[in-house]
């Protein structure tokens, strides 16, 4: 529908978002309504172009959603890798993401592209999206704790390279607070005279809801330099995003703020995790339910009920690295107890992982060599293949050092994929597969199995390790006939009733619960 203002022309969209059209051209347009012919000049401006490099978990579902909802926009994605950029051409797109299939498959080919030309992308986009991988360091100077920026760097570097216009150049990826001051001299550096203007808008989705979390944000978060060009730039970008999301939800602040937002936010929503979970040890010694305790203590409107489950502990690709990120800026900074205090997040997050082993392995009577034990769910959470920090990989090997033979189950998580986790160092799961050595090992004591029954089959014992929905629903009667006995469960997301499990002959041990007498027999030694 267009609609006429005293001096500008002004598009709305079904949504009735506002759309401005700004400069070049202007032509005269007749508009003919209801009973009226009005003339007024109109500007219009070329379809605008956004390139993003990085076709990854971020990447292609958070610009298939912009193409989706921003039908003036054309939307380039772009990776070196290309095998990725294959599949996401075709009918088995390169991640598992509820409803992703159904977004891309509405835009591609019309204002969505994928592609390995990179450059041509880049050089063509007004706006250029940036969300490579941002990994922990694994060499040199602040090696296990600080960004690894080089796939960044190199991003930047062929930005300044290429670009024969202005661009606005927007930081997609977690980075550490003032990383757009070190980009921006790369660009500005190499720039032969092009103009380019740095934003920061990192993402908040969190997989398995991604598509949800990317039409109804919480917020958007969009930092820029304190100038005329920086305001306009973030203009620029809003007017994207407000095609969708209402306007009081689009924050705009300055650029460090909007670094390190992302970060302060992804350690609040870890550090509760590690509360909750060093209240699931406590529980455990005392008789007190962990899941009674979280809910009483969400009820608290101060507290609220999220991330108050309590589970083996948290994986995923962003949680412990950007706090160990966190933890490397706050060191820099002469802040040694501010550092300390965010550490203790992941040390509780590893001595959750580490007391989940221990309990498995002294309830077995105190050894799991030579048992089989059955490992339901691989990846970090359900609804994701992603395997990433996953606590799936510190449990196995746990075991695989106690020596039990492990059977592994997931719906999304392919063989290949598990041996090469269980078999990599820990720093290198979060660098791309295409840029890893390769290692030929395989672990002798693993076995991928089709389906859970097929996994449980003469186990000792079952890990629960990922909440997938089908696993609350399984025939467990079925399973404990096939194992061997005494049989036990021992759930890391707390996700079967243990009280049913119980009556058909399991032993049941559940996160943060009153411990069966077996298991107070049996304590753990963590
Ligand atoms: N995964 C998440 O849920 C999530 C959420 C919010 C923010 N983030 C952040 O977003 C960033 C990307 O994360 P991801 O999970 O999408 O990573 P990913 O590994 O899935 O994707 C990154 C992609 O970038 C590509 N790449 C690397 N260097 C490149 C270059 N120079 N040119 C072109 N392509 C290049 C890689 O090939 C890879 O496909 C990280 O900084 C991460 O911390 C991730
Ligand atoms: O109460 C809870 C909630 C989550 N988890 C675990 O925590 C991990 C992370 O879960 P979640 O945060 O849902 O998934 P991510 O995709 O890692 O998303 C986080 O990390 C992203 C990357 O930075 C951010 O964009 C998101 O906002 C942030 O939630 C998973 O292992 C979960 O099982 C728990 O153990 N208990």
């Amino acid at each position: 529908m267009i609609t006429p203002s005293s001096h500008h022309l002004q598009l709305i969209s079904p949504q009735f978002h506002i759309i401005h059209i700004p400069p070049p051209q202007s032509v005269n347009l007749k508009v003919t309504q209801r009973h009226s012919t009005i003339s007024f000049p109109l500007q219009i401006k070329k379809m605008v172009k956004i390139c993003c490099i990085g076709a990854g978990y971020v990447g292609g579902p958070t610009m298939a959603v912009i193409a989706l909802k921003c039908p003036n926009v054309e939307v380039a994605v772009v990776d070196i890798s290309v095998p990725r950029i294959t599949a996401w051409n075709s009918d088995q797109l390169p991640i598992y993401e509820p409803g992703l299939d159904e977004v891309v498959k509405q835009c591609r080919g019309k204002n969505l592209f994928f592609s390995t030309d990179v450059e041509k992308h880049v050089r063509e986009a007004d706006i250029v999206f940036v969300s490579v991988n941002t990994p922990t360091k694994t060499r040199g100077l602040g090696a296990g704790k600080a960004a690894d920026l080089t796939y960044w760097e190199s991003a930047a570097r062929m930005i300044a390279d290429v670009s024969v216009s202005d661009k606005i150049v927007v930081e997609k990826s977690t980075v550490p607070v003032k990383t757009a001051e070190a980009i921006e001299k790369i660009l500005t550096h190499n720039s032969k005279g092009i103009k380019f203007q740095i934003l920061s808008n990192p993402e908040f989705l969190a997989e398995g809801t991604a598509i949800d979390d990317l039409f109804n944000p919480d917020r958007v978060l969009i930092g820029g330099r304190e100038t005329p060009q920086g305001f306009t730039a973030v203009k620029a970008l809003k007017d994207v995003y407000a095609q969708w999301v209402p306007e009081d939800r689009i924050l705009t602040t300055n650029l460090w703020s909007a670094e390190l937002t992302k970060l302060a936010a992804n350690a609040f929503l870890a550090q509760r995790i590690s509360s909750v979970n060093a209240m699931s040890a406590l529980c455990e010694a005392t008789g007190a339910n962990v899941s009674e305790v979280s809910y009483a203590v969400g009820k608290d409107s101060r507290i609220g009920p999220k991330f108050l489950n309590s589970s083996v502990g948290f994986g995923g690709s962003c949680f412990q690295k950007d706090i160990l990120n966190l933890v490397y800026i706050c060191e820099c900074n002469g802040l040694p107890e501010v550092a300390e205090y965010w550490k203790q997040v992941i040390k509780i997050n590893d001595y959750q992982k580490t007391r989940f082993v221990n309990r498995i392995v002294s309830s077995m009577f105190n050894t799991v060599s030579n048992k089989k034990i059955a490992v339901l769910g691989f990846a970090f959470k359900k609804d994701t293949g992603d395997t990433r920090e996953t606590p799936a990989i510190d449990v196995c090997k746990g075991l695989l050092g106690d020596k039990a033979r492990i059977s592994i189950y997931d719906p999304q998580v392919t063989e290949e994929q598990i041996q090469r986790d269980l078999t990599m160092n820990k720093f290198d799961w979060d660098h791309p597969l295409h840029l890893q050595p390769m290692s030929p090992t395989t672990v002798k004591q693993v076995s991928v199995a089709w389906d859970a029954y097929a996994a449980t089959k003469d186990a000792h014992g079952i890990c629960l390790l990922t909440e997938w929905d089908e696993f609350k629903t399984l025939d467990y009667e079925r399973i404990f006939e096939n194992m061997q006995k005494p049989a036990f469960v021992f759930d890391g997301r707390n996700v079967v009733d243990a009280e049913k499990l119980r009556k058909i002959g399991f032993i049941v041990y559940s996160i943060g619960k009153p411990l069966d007498q077996w298991l107070k027999d049996m304590p753990a030694l963590a």
